[in-house]
């Protein structure tokens, strides 16, 4: 039964799916509330209240993935979750129309003074000359980011008649010529916007991006608003822009502090504020929630999901036609990491033929995750492998490689250690599953799977016979055998497969063999 925390609320109906799987035990509170049963948790779904902290992530010691029914994943240490191998999910699209929509909201309000007004009426005044405001048509709206919600935002910008100068890092001018705004610098925009708004996510590179030197670049009585993320306009460099009147009026919706009960913002009458309340209509709740719920619910089944933040994504068809080769690559990291018993600096995978189609990035994460958990006690997987490989000094590169192995497809690992080397081929075969087809320039064809043995061995009369009787004698059944060798009388390997683990006093005594070069056990 997986347990599921549901630590902010949440659309009811939107939970629904994992309410209805019977795999599921769903408890809605906050952390502070089950601080003794964190460890419980394999999942865990937020809004933007709950931050997900490294310190909470070390707690939650059975935690396998966060989903975050929102966008917005500021509020989560998806650094601290990439290394404790935790996936990270959010919600992208289901609230952006709700933000766009509110952020117009917002911007009416603020040059035609409604909140000012409404307040003014319900104390029981009638001053209409204190509230006359400005039209939206023929002014300039710079947008800066223009993502889903900034391109949202343009399309009511421009049903309206405003003139839209957009500005993001990674907009075409093909796209902004589409949509019909005008791509250009954040110089253009600070110099000749009437009114500027941001829908940037909060980073480093964003964070006071409307900051001393930039709202001193805008003009005389510009409008600024924020739906976006506190932070992004620098909030004391507001205020003293507020204070010496360069600034008409601000919209906010978002704070650096929220809620932001000390803030001297509060005291301006040309500032508007709503409690972050772009992603809070119905419509948008039910679709984030529903969205996190079937992603958690197919994540904890072992399906894909499709917005993770940091794990390669794939379709439900990409991925059962990825999931044999991803299973593929986890084993033969596995049985190299158990061959080669000594520390790696590479890991070179070579991807031939129809898998080289694919989106092998997922398969080299698996491969590692694989070559990494026979080695280390932390949790390892493919959210996390990359990182832990660069930690301990491990580069890995992949490579698509025209076909040499003469195979539908292949995978190829060539691994690189202090004083020795190793290199595994595998395949697979529709409808007979996964082989390995070469380990060390030695062709073989071996199922990867339960308990093996490999010997390296020299090619002589007696060697294999030897090995059978010893392991007879200690009653243990052989699965299978394979053998393989380049040239008589050389070097040769086999491989042999057991029902149950060999013990250390079987393998001392097999070493002992006078024409035995080493042998490994393999546990998969
Ligand atoms: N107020 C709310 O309730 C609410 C609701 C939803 C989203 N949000 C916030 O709005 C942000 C935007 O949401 P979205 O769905 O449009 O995200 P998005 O990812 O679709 O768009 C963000 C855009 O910002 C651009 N960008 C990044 N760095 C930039 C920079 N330095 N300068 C200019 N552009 C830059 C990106 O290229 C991207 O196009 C979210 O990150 C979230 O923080 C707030
Ligand atoms: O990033 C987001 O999706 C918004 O900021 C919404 O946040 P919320 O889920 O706390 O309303």
């Amino acid at each position: 039964m997986f347990q599921v925390l549901v630590a902010d609320s949440m659309s009811h109906e939107g939970l629904q799916p994992l309410l209805d799987a019977k795999n599921v035990n769903i408890v809605q509170k906050k952390v502070e509330e089950v601080e003794d049963d964190l460890h419980l948790f394999d999942a865990l779904l937020v809004r933007s209240a709950t931050k997900v902290t490294e310190s909470l992530l070390t707690r939650m010691t059975s935690l396998k993935i966060v989903g975050r029914a929102g966008v917005g994943v500021d509020n989560i240490d998806v650094d601290a979750a990439t290394k404790k191998g935790v996936v990270v999910i959010n919600a992208p699209d289901g609230n952006t129309i709700s933000t766009a929509e509110h952020t117009f909201a917002m911007m009416a309000s603020l040059v035609r003074h409604i909140p000012q007004a409404y307040v003014s009426v319900k104390s029981k005044e009638w001053n209409r000359n204190a509230f006359v405001g400005a039209e939206l048509y023929g002014k300039s709206l710079g947008i800066i980011g223009f993502g889903r919600i900034g391109s949202e935002l343009a399309k009511r910008a421009r049903a309206f008649g405003m003139t839209v100068l957009v500005f993001d890092p990674f907009l075409t001018r093909d796209r902004a010529e589409k949509i019909g705004v005008k791509g250009c610098s954040i110089e253009d925009i600070l110099a000749n916007s009437d009114i500027i708004t941001v829908h940037t996510p909060l980073t480093k590179e964003t964070k006071g991006l409307l900051g001393k030197v930039n709202i001193g670049k805008t003009k005389k009585g510009v409008y600024l608003i924020n739906c976006a993320r506190g932070g992004i306009i620098d909030e004391e460099a507001l205020i003293q822009y507020l204070e010496n009147g360069h600034v008409r009026g601000v919209a906010l919706d978002v704070f650096e502090v929220e809620p932001p009960v000390n803030s001297k913002l509060l005291e301006f009458d040309n500032v508007i504020t709503t409690p972050h309340l772009g992603a809070s209509t119905k419509e948008a709740q039910l679709n984030v929630a529903t969205q996190v719920s079937k992603e958690v619910l197919h994540f904890l089944e072992g399906k894909p999901v499709t917005s993770s933040i940091n794990l390669p994504t794939l379709t439900k068809e990409l991925f059962e036609k990825i999931q044999p080769f991803y299973q593929l690559g986890k084993k033969m990291g596995n049985i190299v990491s158990q061959c080669m018993r000594e520390p790696v600096q590479e890991i070179a995978i070579q991807y031939e033929g129809s898998v080289a189609e694919l989106e092998t990035s997922f398969i080299t994460k698996s491969l590692l995750a694989g070559f990494l958990s026979a080695r280390v006690d932390s949790t390892v997987n493919e959210v996390n492998a990359g990182m832990v490989a660069k930690e301990r000094g491990i580069s890995f590169s992949e490579k698509i490689s025209s076909n040499q192995s003469g195979y539908e497809n292949c995978i190829s690992v060539h691994v690189q250690g202090d004083h020795k080397s190793f290199e595994i081929k595998g395949t697979h075969v529709p409808n007979y599953g996964e082989r390995i087809v070469g380990i060390n320039d030695f062709n073989i064809d071996f199922i990867p799977t339960g308990y093996l043995l490999y010997i390296q061995h020299q090619d002589k009369p007696g060697v294999i016979g030897r090995v059978g009787k010893v392991l007879g004698d200690h009653k243990i059944n052989i699965a299978t055998t394979q053998v393989g060798r380049k040239e008589k009388g050389g070097e040769a390997i086999m491989m042999l497969s057991f029902d149950r683990s060999l013990d250390e006093e079987l393998i001392d005594c097999l070493k002992s063999f006078e024409d035995i070069l080493s042998i490994r056990t393999i546990d998969l």
